[in-house]
């Protein structure tokens, strides 16, 4: 089913406030110190609108929270319509395939919307998720993940989605917004896709994008994402590649409900202990993959590849930084960047079934769930890299001769993404990065994955590119995920500007 909106409400205009930019180009300049000026009047209702959109804890890969997840879609249809954006849709994707607990669980809508039709203007199209990772107080958060902390101090703002993807979405939203207050016409037409799944595979959004092709993205001339980080804290940069992600769950069966180990340890066979077995024999603790044939699959270094890496901003200290700790398993930058983008990566993400909580349970449990997933690099195949992770897994359980049931299967994959940084859309956001942050952008790949990019690339036949708001030490997915403000403020300044230069591009 699709729900349609339309709305045509306007804002008042208000009184402009200017900032001179002196290396925007001559007829930009004075349209950069109204928008500029605007952005930094409405900074603290942009603050509050992200507020208001952090506290819907929209986890798509938690089942029970999927009515918050369709919560946050109407929410932002609400800022979609207040904002005047027209032809309003939530496209529904159906019920979400297997494996899932609920049989008929149904896949967040993914929210379309327009902004300006001019046919003599550019179409661009702004990706973004609404969707989160889960998070709880008790995992380590200073304060409740749902509800934005403002720390003053630290001129920072955190909450789970604050750069992980909520607030990069609204940041385009609020650009719009400076747009209509500072009365300055909007150089593009915008089309937005909003979807409320990318944190588990995106499910349903390839199927949307290759049927609304020729529809709703008809005139998309490219597209713009803004859901990754800058590789340290003080460097922007342009993100022309990804890894891609294989997600898998590898379950050990046994007795027919959990046992006490006083009674029975000793005399069964337990699904935690064969699941450790299987999972330790993925990967080594320095990193490496030990699934035959996985090593083969990537593509060699070039020289000229090589090069790329010569010039980065980018140091051990940054990585230390973000991880607060001094646990790499490199020491030299560039074998750090290697393994982050052009390298894949094994990581054992949790054990489902098992105890975890406080205190000192004397259980086996009878059923495990092992999550792992691998980050894809070029030339993997999914499908053929399925086989191989699948056969070990197989092989490796059969050697332990144990009598329980042991099945691994695919949850979710996402293709890896890489292209030529040279389009005008590449262009337009590195002028715009200069004339905000005032230097050049380092031109950088991404070791985390946007399943849609490619299909975005594919179906559209349209550039795409990766425009980060967020700073390498944000703590996506991690605990206290936080946005400098800074970044919020600079990164709409950067949209704003990255709009109207690649309206002028050729
Ligand atoms: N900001 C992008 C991001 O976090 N992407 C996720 C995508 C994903 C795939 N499966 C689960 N999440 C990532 O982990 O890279
Ligand atoms: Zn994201
Ligand atoms: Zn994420």
């Amino acid at each position: 089913m699709v729900i349609s909106i339309i709305h045509s409400a306007r804002f008042a205009a208000k009184p402009l406030l200017g900032r001179s930019i002196m290396s925007a180009s001559a007829s930009l300049q004075p349209k950069f110190d109204k928008l500029f000026g605007k952005v930094d009047e409405l900074k603290s209702q942009f603050i509050d609108i992200l507020g208001s959109a952090v506290e819907i804890p929209a986890v798509s890969g938690d089942e029970s929270l999927r009515p918050m997840v369709v919560k946050k879609a109407h929410f932002l249809v609400e800022q979609l319509q207040r904002l005047g954006f027209s032809d309003i849709q939530l496209k529904h994707l159906g019920t979400q395939p297997p494996p899932v607990e609920d049989p008929n669980l149904q896949l967040p809508p993914v929210v379309l919307s327009r902004y300006g039709s001019d046919p003599k203007k550019k179409t661009l199209l702004v990706y973004g998720h609404y969707d989160v990772q889960p998070a709880k107080l008790s995992d380590g958060w200073e304060t409740e993940p749902f509800k934005l902390h403002v720390d003053e101090k630290k001129q920072l703002m955190r909450a789970r989605g604050a750069t992980d993807d909520t607030g990069p979405l609204l940041a385009w939203l609020n650009v719009v917004q400076a747009h209509r207050e500072a009365e300055v016409e909007l150089p593009v037409n915008l089309i937005t896709c909003f979807e409320g799944m990318e944190e588990s595979g995106s499910l349903g959004l390839e199927e949307l994008i290759a049927e609304e092709a020729g529809k709703y993205f008809k005139d998309v001339d490219a597209v713009c994402i803004s859901d990754n980080y800058w590789l340290g804290t003080k460097k922007p940069v342009l993100t022309y590649g990804l890894r891609g992600v294989n997600y898998y769950k590898t379950t050990v069966e046994g007795p027919a409900a959990d046992l006490h180990s006083g009674i029975f340890g000793g005399t069964v066979a337990e699904p935690l202990i064969d699941l450790v077995q299987v999972l330790s024999s993925l990967v080594d603790s320095k990193g490496n993959i030990l699934i035959d044939g996985v090593a083969e699959m990537v593509a060699p270094l070039t020289e000229k590849e090589e090069k790329l890496y010569d010039n980065i901003d980018f140091s051990l200290d940054d990585l230390n930084e973000a991880t607060g700790s001094k646990t790499s398993l490199y020491q030299k930058p560039k074998d750090i960047l290697m393994h982050r983008w052009r390298y894949p990566s094994l990581s054992l993400h949790g054990v489902e079934g098992a105890f975890s909580g406080a205190g000192a349970k004397t259980v086996i449990p009878a059923k495990v769930n092992g999550k792992f997933s691998i980050r894809t690099v070029p030339d993997m195949d999914s499908k053929k890299l399925d086989k191989l992770v699948i056969d070990h897994c197989d092989k490796v359980f059969k050697k332990l001769g144990s009598p329980n049931k042991c099945t691994t299967e695919l949850i979710h994959d996402g293709a890896y993404w890489i292209t030529d940084p040279h389009s005008p859309s590449f262009t337009a956001a590195a002028k715009a990065t200069k004339l905000v942050y005032g230097v050049d952008p380092d031109f950088t790949r991404e070791g985390g994955s946007i399943p849609i990019t490619v299909s975005f690339q594919q179906c559209l036949n349209t550039s795409v590119i990766l425009l980060p708001v967020g700073r390498g030490d944000d703590g996506a997915h991690s605990t206290n995920e936080k946005l400098d403000i800074s970044n919020y403020m600079n990164g709409m300044k950067t949209m704003a500007a990255y709009l109207h230069y690649y309206a002028e591009s050729g």
